[in-house]
């Protein structure tokens, strides 16, 4: 509440500050190179700091939507608006171009690509004639806003401050929804989310594209107000400029976008000003202690300076951070048809997969049936993860097929499969651990939605949004979690996060699941509580592949068990069957101590573990 009235105060203040005489028109100026830079840094936070793909090159498309403009103004005559929707359709086409290419390289391949095209650009601004050359282009009128000329700077200063806020709204908009959490996971659950049904690349190139378009209305209205351009301002030294704007203002908070502009260029001109009246020299200083200045603030802030802002306020006004209210009622999500009980869901046939000289899984081959739980045991190394990431498309095979509900999966990407009815758990839990438990689960039905960014970027999507979270917050009743809604998903415990898992898996309305491991780490109670939600999925029609390293877990729960050993096949069968197999006995007497799981309750797996 409190936060609220601090921000409505701050917005009253900027609005006021340009109508009062008394404020010095240089403020204004500074204000509105704010408000020019904060926009780039804006693409940036969410370019860099959320989605974690780090670009040298956004002054270059400041630069299209400044020369745009200025040369059809100027040449063509044309209205500022015409050359603004122009230059955001060149900007489009070309990041659109240069991301679907830049974005496929990892690692440090992408920086040095986004410097390339950065160069590129400034070199084509530089040396086109009829852009001028480096000289660039003088005389751009002024924007014309019904009729009002925006000539001052204390009049365009109200249209830049207008456009930064509503594209502040729109991107906290974008990130608050289905295609938001997809971008969230762009960072670190990349490989996760595609196992969802999300298209990964897609959403780097929409977030480039995005930040791209924000950068060109930046040049746009930097053109118009220094009613000049030239390459030099849309270099690669600004581009770097914005990426430290964004690492020092907190690159993944979009007030971090202000924070870190301001600090910037404020520093900079503070230090231009006063270091020749301290060093009695006019030689160019200002680089060096700017530069030690950055270290130092980095040093110390190194998520940049907006969490300590954040925190200092939470301290100093007792916030607890924002709760968010619960989950509104909404109509349930459409369900997949559930194939009929019984009928051959899953067909493995003859899988392999070789890693260099290690056959890590040997011409497996079973069926899975609807409303069956199969298990997959085996002791450790003996392939199971490795055969459910051939499975889910996550490992290509090297040989044999694999059949779901008639169509082969062994062609597909893991995003493909997921939109076909499988939801995996993993064995290595792969949560984004700063979301809360509700919005991890909702990342889970991706695909049960079609909210695209531009209705969650101008909040048009409630009800769709709502139904998602709806859903979430079901599937989480469901399994346990329900009083853990708001809890960051990295606080939980690891059996909690392991069943937060299947409540995501769930959420993708499967009919096939498969869990690594769903049981580690859980205690006796929450395991019994477990198998009742598996129990009750079967009922319903679900089939379960299930690899578990407890026994009594995995032999009071399954219909039908696959042992395996050093990749191959050792034994396959109904629980009792399995659990009197010489071969099995013989695999896992060897490895008792290690592979075998004992309760947490006397009396617990001791028996079960010599069962096996
Ligand atoms: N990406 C990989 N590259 C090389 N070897 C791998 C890779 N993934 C798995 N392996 C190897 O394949 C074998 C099977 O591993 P896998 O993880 O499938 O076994 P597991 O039965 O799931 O074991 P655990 O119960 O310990 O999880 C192991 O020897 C493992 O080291």
């Amino acid at each position: 509440m409190r936060s609220r009235l601090v921000l409505y105060v701050a917005l009253v203040v900027l609005a006021l500050l340009p109508l009062l005489q008394a404020t010095p028109e240089f403020w204004i100026t500074q204000l509105n190179y704010i408000g020019l830079a904060s926009m780039v840094v804006l693409g940036l936070v969410l370019l860099t700091g959320v989605g974690g793909l780090t670009s040298f090159g956004q002054a270059a498309f400041v630069g299209i939507g400044a020369y745009t403009t200025a040369w059809m103004t100027t040449a063509l005559g044309t209205s500022p608006w015409l050359a603004l929707v122009v230059g955001l359709i060149l900007t489009f086409v070309v990041a659109y171009v240069l991301g679907a290419i830049t974005l496929r390289l990892s690692g440090h391949f992408l920086p040095l690509g986004t410097l390339a095209w950065c160069l590129a650009l400034y070199y084509l601004f530089g040396n086109l004639e009829f852009l001028g050359q480096y000289d660039g282009i003088s005389g751009i009128a002024p924007i014309h806003f019904f009729g009002l000329s925006l000539e001052h700077g204390r009049h365009l200063y109200y249209l830049i401050w207008v456009i930064l806020l509503l594209s502040m709204w729109a991107t906290h908009n974008l990130l608050d929804s289905r295609p938001g959490r997809a971008i969230r996971a762009l960072r670190s659950g990349g490989g996760m989310a595609e196992s969802f049904g999300v298209h990964m690349l897609a959403y780097k190139v929409v977030i480039f594209v995005y930040a791209a378009l924000l950068a060109c209305v930046s040049g746009w209205l930097y053109a118009h107000m220094q009613r000049a351009v030239s390459p030099s301002p849309f270099g690669l030294k600004y581009g770097i400029e914005y990426l430290f704007m964004a690492v020092v203002g907190g690159a993944g908070s979009i007030w971090g976008a202000i924070a870190g502009s301001g600090l910037i260029l404020i520093l900079k001109d503070q230090i231009q000003n006063v270091l020749p009246q301290v060093l009695h020299t006019t030689a160019n200083f200002e680089l060096i202690v700017f530069g030690v200045l950055m270290i130092w603030v980095l040093q110390y802030a190194r998520n940049g300076v907006w969490p300590i802002v954040v925190s200092w306020w939470q301290a100093l006004a007792g916030a607890r951070g924002r709760r968010s209210p619960p989950p509104p009622e909404a109509p349930l999500l459409p369900q997949r048809p559930r194939p009929e009980k019984g009928s051959l869901v899953l067909e493995v046939e003859g899988i392999r997969k070789v890693f260099g000289g290690l056959v890590a899984v040997n011409d497996i081959s079973f069926t899975l049936r609807a409303g069956e739980i199969m298990g997959l045991i085996g002791p450790n190394g003996a392939g199971k993860s490795t055969t459910f990431n051939l499975i889910t498309g996550v490992l290509p095979l090297t040989g044999g097929t694999v059949n779901f509900l008639g169509r082969r999966l062994d062609q597909l990407r893991s995003r493909e499969i997921a939109r076909l009815g499988v939801g995996r758990t993993f064995q290595h839990v792969q949560l984004l651990p700063t979301m809360t438990v509700l919005e991890n689960v909702a990342l889970g039905a991706h695909l049960r939605s079609n909210i695209g960014v531009l209705s969650a970027a101008l909040h048009l999507e409630r009800r769709g949004e709502a139904e998602l979270l709806h859903e979430a917050a079901r599937q989480l009743q469901r399994v346990g979690l329900g009083d853990y809604l708001y809890e960051q998903a990295g606080n939980l415990a690891l059996g909690q996060q392991r069943i937060l898992e299947i409540a995501r898996a769930l959420a993708a309305d499967p009919v096939l699941l498969l869990l690594d491991e769903p049981a580690a780490g859980l205690r006796y109670k929450e395991k019994q509580e477990l198998a009742q939600v598996l129990d009750q999925l079967r009922a319903e029609g679900m089939s379960i592949l299930l690899v578990e390293h407890d026994m009594d877990f995995v032999m009071s729960l399954t219909d039908h068990l696959v042992v395996m050993d050093f990749g191959t096949k050792l034994a396959e069968g109904l629980p009792a069957e399995v659990q009197s197999n010489p071969a099995v006995l013989e695999a896992y007497l060897g490895g008792i101590d290690e592979d075998m799981e004992f309760d947490d309750e006397p009396g617990g797996t001791a028996a079960a573990g010599a069962t096996a």
